[in-house]
């Protein structure tokens, strides 16, 4: 690894037996220890005097500050840190986590830890500083940005508490007046188990929980309850004894914590954000300074959201009502074959001209469905590379047994059964590029292997005993929260580092509304070509529909669903679309008659049920696939088909 040994380094640490070894350490690795601060303000001024390149930081010090306070200046000077804490505690790790640092080290560390983190971290700060990496957008960016798109309030509140999500974890936000009998100027954001949120007025709340108007009326609910405060454990059961609303919520919801932050809007009025968690101690005083921080971004979204009446429905739409010979507008290919053209499709478009013509490898995340692949195809066809191969490699689907010998080759009678000699999917893709989709499934003897051919680019053949340099761009993609499985052990963190270079992440489709309809009458476009059909148009009641919809299963889902129109449309316009109902997804279904489920959602269930027996184990004894007595190949595909998320599978 390549390490620029001169490296000026602050270390801002309060224990000085701590900040010693670590000073030991680093000028025994040939850096530069140019201080030790023990607090923010003796760090600031060091910064000032001595102007180090990097920081590394603790995040509980001398005075009142907090590391997560000098994170925030060190991001506006366009310092890279690093913390080093002995605090692992969920809530903290969030809260540092939206600093975005290039790294955490828990102590006590290893020495060889502490190194090999350091030096993935400048690696990948180089690459950022070479290719200009637009940065992660902050809280505040993301939340003026959802602000003003042109979708409904409700969705729109929905874009905030997702994007809330970042810096605070809940499981439910109410965004309630401050002022007696105000209680229907309140809403509630519930998180369902896809983390789709759903939004509940103060009646559906009440009904939901099962409390009638006249006992919460009873309950003199104390208005001014919960300024500014978190409570956790044993205060949250505090809170419930004087809060009987708060206990019949927290009871039906089993939150056992919140944090309550109180936010003045321009007309004098008072509202008070509340959070609730599942977890007892899920706040702590750095996520109530991170919200004050934030004061105007929840400002902003009660004036401009909150406050805001939606307009009636716009009449101009690309999609035609009622029968009509006129043809649709079909899109032309937005971006390189990728249909969009919402703003968070088109930092994505900007991302992708910025990477494509490099060898940096990229990394895209996204839910299920998405588009990951596509966006891998497009780098690959605006690269260097594009007359050389692209490699897909599924890691999902591989059996575990054959992962290494398909990825690196093996010679004849590496192991029983290798008659021949196979060569690997990175020879086949020399001189051209390897898309490993769902990385977050390799185990973690392939980790180590490909972590070398990142390292070193040189592949051995198992049985081999040489080694073969190879010439592959990497391109890798995951569903899976890949800082969870880091946290968890089983994805490596060097591994990480190195492969998140370039991250990409790609909106799930709920929050791209706006794309629906391009997208739709693409698929239609498309669909009728094949079949030639001459099906011109999808009829406003469809889009409606189509546009209320949450889509868990994103395009994929959405081109499978207009499939399933056109082949029940004998007209030339599509009428009718059958889209899954919410207890299919995973909510609570609205009081109504019992309907009778499709096959299809009897299979979605079935496969869903046997996943949760087997603790989201598809492959393997004891795995899901074995039974139900079908190849785990095929449980695979099913599971993708039917959109059953990753949380569900292990
Ligand atoms: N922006 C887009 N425009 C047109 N078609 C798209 C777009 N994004 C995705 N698709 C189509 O949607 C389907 C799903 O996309 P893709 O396979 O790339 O998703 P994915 O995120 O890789 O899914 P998974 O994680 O399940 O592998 C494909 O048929 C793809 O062609």
């Amino acid at each position: 690894m390549t390490s620029n040994m001169r490296e000026k380094i602050l270390i801002v640490e309060d224990e000085f037996i701590v900040a010693n070894d670590l000073r030991i350490m680093l000028q025994k690795a040939g850096y530069d220890i140019c201080g030790i601060a023990p607090s923010v303000a003796k760090a600031l001024d060091l910064i000032k005097t001595k102007k180090p390149d990097w920081v590394l930081l603790d995040i509980f010090l001398q005075g009142s500050k907090t590391g997560i306070d000098l994170a925030e200046s060190l991001t506006e000077m366009g310092l890279p840190f690093i913390y080093i804490s002995a605090n692992t505690n969920q809530a903290i790790l969030e809260a540092a986590k939206s600093t975005q640092p290039y790294g955490f080290l828990v102590k006590p560390f290893r020495e060889k830890d502490l190194l090999v983190m350091l030096d993935i971290a400048l690696y990948r700060h180089e690459q950022a500083k070479k290719l200009n990496t637009p940065k992660t957008l902050t809280l505040a960016e993301q939340i003026a940005q959802i602000v003003s798109k042109a979708d409904g309030k409700d969705e729109r509140l929905k874009q905030v508490a997702t994007s809330l999500l970042n810096v605070v974890p809940f499981s439910c936000l109410n965004i309630t007046k401050i002022a007696a009998g105000a209680e229907n100027d309140q809403v509630f954001l519930i998180k369902n188990s896809l983390n789709i949120f759903q939004k509940f007025s103060f009646q559906d709340m009440l009904e939901q929980v099962g409390v009638s108007q006249r006992q919460y009326t009873s309950w003199r609910v104390p208005i001014t309850e919960g300024r500014n405060q978190f409570y956790t454990n044993f205060e949250f059961r505090g809170l419930k004894m004087d809060n009987l609303w708060i206990k019949a919520l927290s009871d039906h919801y089993q939150y056992q914590s919140c944090l309550s932050i109180e936010v003045a809007a321009d007309n004098s009025d008072t509202y008070r954000f509340t959070f609730f968690n599942a977890e007892a101690e899920a706040y702590n005083q750095l996520q109530m300074d991170i919200l004050q921080r934030n004061n105007e971004v929840l400002k902003s979204t009660i004036q401009n959201i909150l406050l805001f009446k939606d307009a009636p429905p716009k009449t101009e739409a690309i999609y035609r009502s009622g029968p009509t010979t006129q043809r649709l507008t079909v899109p032309t290919e937005s971006f390189n074959g990728i249909i969009g053209e919402s703003q968070l499709l088109k930092n994505v478009f900007e991302k992708i001209s910025i990477v494509a013509p490099d060898d940096t490898s990229v990394l895209i995340m996204g839910e299920s469905g998405t588009g990951k692949e596509r966006i891998a195809q497009t780098i690959h066809k605006l690269s260097p590379r594009k007359s050389k191969h692209l490699i897909t490699v599924n890691c999902a689907a591989l059996p575990i047994n054959l992962i290494e010998s398909e990825l690196f080759g093996h010679e004849r009678g590496a192991f029983t059964g290798a008659t021949d000699k196979r060569i690997g999917k990175f020879e086949q893709a020399d001189g051209g590029t390897i898309f490993l989709d769902e990385i977050g499934e390799l185990p973690l003897d392939a980790q180590v292997k490909l972590l070398r051919v990142l390292q070193e680019r040189e592949i051995e053949r198992l049985g081999g005993n040489f080694t073969k340099k190879v010439n592959v761009r990497i391109i890798a993609a995951t569903n899976r929260n890949l800082e969870k499985e880091v946290a968890e052990g089983r994805f490596r963190l060097d591994l990480y580092y190195r492969l998140n270079v370039f991250p990409i992440e790609l909106p799930p489709l709920r929050q791209r509304k706006e794309d629906i309809p391009l997208l739709a009458n693409y698929f239609v476009n498309r669909l009728a070509k094949k079949s030639g059909r001459d099906i011109i148009a999808i009829s406003d009641k469809v889009m409606d529909e189509l546009l209320k919809y949450d889509w868990p299963g994103n395009i994929r889902e959405l081109e499978h669903l207009i499939e399933r129109s056109m082949l029940m449309t004998s007209g030339n316009i599509v009428e009718y679309v059958e889209i899954p109902t919410t207890a299919q997804i995973g909510i609570a279904q609205a009081p109504g008659t019992p309907r009778v489920m499709t096959l299809e959602e009897m299979e979605r269930e079935h496969i869903l049920n046997t996943l949760k027996m087997c603790n989201g184990k598809v492959f393997g004894p004891g795995g899901a696939a074995e039974m139900l007595n079908i190849p785990s190949t095929t449980l695979n595909s099913k599971i993708k088909k039917l959109g059953i998320r990753h949380e569900f599978v292990k």
